[in-house]
């Protein structure tokens, strides 16, 4: 079946929002970045497939609430442009999501490549 022309337009604008996000925001460009060496470390040590599901679903989540971030800040200064005690907690507790993704993230990785990155250097 054909894609609409709604469907495209609806993907079209989800690509808008994550290039915004990316644009904007240094902590999305620095997540995408070090998604792209966790990949290329993980192909270059071969790890088993499930070790690179397991990688890319955690970048995912990682990424996904980064962008959920930029959209709870966008809308915070739209509603609330002065300091305001409700956009402080909406603010706090989408960055401390992403924090939260982002420390399991970081233990998710080591788990995986402490063995893998040993034998690497053992082999050197
Ligand atoms: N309208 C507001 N009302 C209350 N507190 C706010 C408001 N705007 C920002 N803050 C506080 O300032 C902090 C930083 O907000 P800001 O919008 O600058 O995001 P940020 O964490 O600097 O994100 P980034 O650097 O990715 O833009 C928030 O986490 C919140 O504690």
């Amino acid at each position: 079946m054909k894609p609409s022309r709604r469907e495209f337009s609806s993907f079209r604008y989800a690509m808008e929002g994550i290039v915004t996000s990316f644009k904007m925001q240094r902590h999305v460009r620095f997540h995408c970045v070090a998604a792209v060496i966790v990949i290329a470390a993980a192909i270059t040590l071969s790890l088993p497939v499930r070790d690179v599901a397991l990688l890319l679903f955690v970048i995912a989540l990682v990424i996904s609430l980064e962008l959920v971030n930029t959209a709870i800040e966008a809308v915070v200064d739209l509603a609330a442009p002065e300091w305001h005690r409700l956009g402080k907690i909406a603010k706090d507790a989408a960055a401390g999501a992403v924090l939260v993704a982002a420390i399991f993230a970081a233990a998710i990785g080591i788990l995986i490549f402490y063995e893998p990155v040993m034998q690497w250097l053992g082999q050197r």
